[in-house]
């Protein structure tokens, strides 16, 4: 039983920081993944009641009870490992927005995981974060690249989850273009049909597997080919205005290629590092969302090479006494190796 060690050990503070995420890259779907350098962060304490501080803009509507995504999470850690705590400060803060496409849930288990398991002395191994991540997200795609950061290519039978991490291309960076409109996945989800055709699979089946080797071997000048997807795009476009056209003629702007960013709405493009198209790049994608009435917010990104990020702040550490929102509020808040 690890109650007496894990109890003891969990008295400090636990701050972790971790990547978002876009899902699929376009035929990868519920596979590929890609960690990316936009993050949230978690502050995890023992306390004498549960206390969930939410920091910053993007967690409106998030609950600050013992139903918080973070919390349950936490409990769930525990639980498997044989703890009791039942009372935790938490706090979080996320320049993730919710629900755009971006991983934030993805975000958030990971980084409740990890926090959790950092807190009772890593009694988990991170196969078994992975697994629980998989299972609760239902897809290992956006919680396996937040875990292990770079590309992930995953398969998970609804029991057990595996993966290849592969490093990201270099000189690739990435243009998100993030709509306002919020759009779950759950019901950018239900959209998607029941049955799809042999041609279909087979035309996905493939291109997924040409888009893998591509960016296993760094073949950048076939990601337009291979990022072309039949399996949900078709059936999400619907739902974001604007999308079939960027996708359509992105490459003509100087993009490598153009997807949805997981579940959408925000549309995702690959385009070569300081490529003197890319300002044009940002134009085209502006310039379409504009007509079609939907207002974006455009930022680049690049690919986060690493997965969570975790800092112990130890009871005599002069840190540990700080308010959570003092300790996350603070745009530089970069927590080490
Ligand atoms: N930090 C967080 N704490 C608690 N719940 C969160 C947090 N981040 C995300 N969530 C939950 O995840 C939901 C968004 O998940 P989802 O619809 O899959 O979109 P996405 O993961 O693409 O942002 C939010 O509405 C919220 O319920
Ligand atoms: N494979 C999933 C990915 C959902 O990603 P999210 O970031 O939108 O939660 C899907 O396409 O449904």
């Amino acid at each position: 039983m690890h109650f007496g060690k894990e109890a003891k050990e969990a008295t400090g503070r636990v701050v972790v920081k971790v990547p978002a995420s876009t899902a699929n890259l376009g035929p990868g779907f519920d596979s590929l993944g890609m960690a990316l350098s936009l993050y949230s962060w978690i502050s995890m304490t023992p306390a004498e009641s549960t206390r969930i501080i939410l920091v910053g803009d993007n967690l409106e509507g998030i609950s600050q009870d013992k139903t918080n995504l973070v919390y349950v999470v936490a409990q769930a850690v525990f639980e498997k490992a044989g703890v009791r705590i039942p009372e935790l400060e938490i706090g979080i803060r996320s320049d993730i927005p919710l629900t755009r496409g971006l991983g934030s849930s993805a975000s958030a288990i990971v980084g409740a995981l990890v926090a959790a398991n950092s807190m009772i002395g890593n009694a988990l191994t991170e196969d078994e974060l992975f697994q629980m991540a998989t299972a609760l997200e239902k897809h290992p795609d956006n919680v396996g690249a937040s875990l292990y950061g770079g590309i992930i290519a995953a398969a998970w039978d609804g029991a057990r989850a595996e993966y290849v991490r592969i490093e990201p291309p270099s000189g690739m960076d990435v243009l998100v273009a993030i709509p306002e409109f919020e759009l779950s996945t759950k019901k950018a989800r239900n959209v998607l049909p029941d049955r799809i055709s042999m041609e279909d699979a087979v035309f996905n089946v493939t291109h997924s597997s040409l888009l893998t080797a591509a960016l296993a071997s760094g073949r950048l000048d076939l990601l337009a080919h291979a990022m072309r997807d039949r399996l949900h795009q078709p059936y999400r476009a619907a739902l974001i205005p604007g999308m079939e056209k960027i996708l359509l003629e992105a490459t003509e702007h100087g993009a490598l290629g153009a997807v949805l960013s997981g579940a959408g709405p925000t549309i995702l493009l690959l385009a070569r590092s300081g490529d003197s198209n890319n300002e044009k790049l940002v134009a085209f994608v502006e310039e379409v969302m504009a007509s079609e009435g939907v207002a974006v917010t455009t930022r680049w990104l690049t690919p986060c090479l690493q997965g969570p990020q975790v800092q112990l702040v130890g009871e005599n550490d002069p840190e540990f006494n700080l308010e959570p929102h003092q300790i996350l509020s603070n745009a530089k808040v970069e927590v080490g190796a």
